[in-house]
């Protein structure tokens, strides 16, 4: 067969920009293919302006506290377009990394079209075809918008025009408690917007139940609105929308936004044609990526499973590996972590208690560190939160955090759970001070402690001073 590319990457989000680039770099002659705007939803709709309009909003927070630490300062005089300025100049700011350019200087041919698969090894986009023996479906994913009754007839917002807002919602209802709707739940409340947060189950149904009760409590001190339930109906109402939950609540608001997670974007491909078995949300793939047709990869939000930007970069990299090198690269879930980056943060790395004691019963201890046990975080006086690691024996199998920058404190817990460090050398090791990371030391020493202080080395103890005193 006379292949034009060694590989063809479509996507230009995390997950494809990190296989295109890889497999450049070992020299292959590599298409990359993006519809719309380089950088993908991280970039231009998800991580980087919801990051970005959370810092502005922590600057809100902090003026909104006139005194602290014996310092006073003036109430937060909120610009809206000065906000947006601010996340649209984060944006810019970024998007050289992704760039059309930069792929182009590392070796990628970069094309701005649709694509679409049109045979096992071809590819059609902007009238081409391209053809090579390993493809790499890395499309991503959209909103995943609720049959709620009445809703496709008003106006909503999503993540792909929530951060192009001209105003400042009044009072914004968000549908949906879940990653995107908490941290745009509290940075609008800080803002200056009434927040309501209408959620169907569970806040936050991932996570640790306690570290989601600290955050809840938190969002709750600072006005956020909460009500549990399911949307039935959703209507007009002047210049704004009707929101009616089950059990009776009624909302008003003038925005709505519908947060309440993904859906593949794999429509239109020609997946179907050429028979890719699709999973619940997405393709189905193995551990190595591929799908039903083993030479077709599928990487980042498109397939089935966890949906993160570094998920997708770490995909992305497997893949590239494993067809530039022809080496098998597995994914391995035991140390994911992600962190919600509300104020406090809510982070975790591999089981969350309840997972650990659906998986391993009795043999899990829990310890527990809070942050009011942290002369950091004493000092600061900003102690809300805590770390607990969650104990195989004296082998970390997850951890959640609750604090603020909690999420920095996750890549040393990733190492315990891999084996590729272990509690007694994080117990053990000199760390700076004051930092928030002493917790670290103290959670995972407290799994040595009964054994370093308990029987036998108490007892060796008394015998060394015994003999000591002898002399
Ligand atoms: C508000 C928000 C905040 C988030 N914050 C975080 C965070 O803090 N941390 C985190 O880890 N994750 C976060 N995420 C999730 C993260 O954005 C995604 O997991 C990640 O961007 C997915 O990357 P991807 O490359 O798989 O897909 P995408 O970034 O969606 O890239 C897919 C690309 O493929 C292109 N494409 C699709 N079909 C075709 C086609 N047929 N032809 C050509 N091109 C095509 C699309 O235009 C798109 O650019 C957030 C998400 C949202 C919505
Ligand atoms: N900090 C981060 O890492 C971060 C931030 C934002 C988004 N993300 C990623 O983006 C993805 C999308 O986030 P998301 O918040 O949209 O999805 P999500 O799956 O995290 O949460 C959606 C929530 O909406 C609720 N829901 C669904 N239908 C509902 C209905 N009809 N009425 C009321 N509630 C309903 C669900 O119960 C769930 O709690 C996630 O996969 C997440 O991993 C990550």
């Amino acid at each position: 067969m006379d292949y034009s590319h060694d590989v063809i990457v479509i996507g230009g989000g995390a997950a494809g920009l990190t296989a295109a680039g890889g497999c450049a770099l070992f020299g292959l002659r590599v298409a990359l293919i993006e519809s719309g705007a380089m950088g993908g939803e991280c970039l231009n709709t998800g991580c980087v302006p919801s990051k970005a309009l959370i810092a502005a909003a922590a600057r809100a927070a902090e003026a909104r506290v006139e005194e602290r630490a014996g310092v006073t300062i003036a109430a937060p005089d909120i610009d809206w377009r000065g906000v947006r300025a601010f996340v649209r100049r984060a944006i810019a700011d970024i998007a050289p990394h992704d760039s059309q350019d930069r792929f182009e200087d590392m070796g990628c041919e970069v094309i701005r079209e649709h694509a679409r698969l049109t045979g096992p090894k071809t590819v059609e986009a902007g009238g081409r075809t391209l053809c090579a023996p390993r493809i790499v479906v890395a499309t991503g994913s959209e909103p995943a918008v609720p049959p709620v009754e009445g809703l496709a007839q008003v106006p909503y917002l999503t993540n792909e025009t929530l951060f192009d807002l001209d105003e400042r919602p009044e009072h914004l209802v968000i549908l949906g408690g879940g990653n995107v709707g908490m941290e745009m739940a509290q940075a609008f409340r800080r803002l200056g917007s009434d927040v309501t947060v209408i959620e169907a189950n569970a806040i936050m149904g991932r996570d640790d139940r306690d570290s989601v009760a600290v955050l809840v409590a938190a969002m709750k001190a600072e006005g956020v609105a909460f009500v549990q339930g399911k949307v039935n109906r959703v209507s007009r109402q002047g210049g704004g929308v009707s929101v009616e939950v089950g059990g009776g609540t009624t909302l008003l608001a003038r925005h709505l936004l519908v947060a309440t997670g993904r859906r593949a974007r794999t429509g239109g491909l020609g997946l179907e044609e050429l028979g890719i078995a699709m999973g619940d949300n997405g393709i189905a793939v193995d551990a190595r990526r591929r799908s039903s047709l083993k030479h077709i990869y599928a990487i980042g939000d498109c397939r089935d499973g966890p949906r993160l930007t570094h998920v997708s970069a770490y995909e992305g990299s497997n893949v590239a590996l494993e067809i530039a090198l022809g080496v098998p690269a597995r994914v391995d879930w035991r140390a994911l972590p992600w962190c919600t980056y509300t104020s406090p943060e809510v982070a975790q790395v591999g089981l969350t208690e309840s997972e650990a004691r659906k998986r391993y019963g009795d043999r899990v201890t829990v310890v527990r560190e809070p942050f009011d046990d942290n002369e950091r975080a004493i000092a600061e006086g900003r102690t809300r939160g805590h770390i607990k690691l969650m104990l195989k024996g004296k082998k970390v199998v997850g951890a959640s955090i609750c604090g603020e920058r909690a999420g920095e404190l996750l890549l040393p817990i990733g190492q315990l759970i891999t084996g590729k460090a272990s509690t007694f050398a994080l117990g053990s090791a000199v760390v700076a001070y004051p930092t928030r990371a002493e917790i670290l030391k103290a959670a995972a020493f407290s799994a040595w402690e009964p054994t370093v202080f308990g029987t036998c080395p108490r007892r060796w103890a008394g015998l060394v001073q015994k003999m000591r005193r002898a002399r």
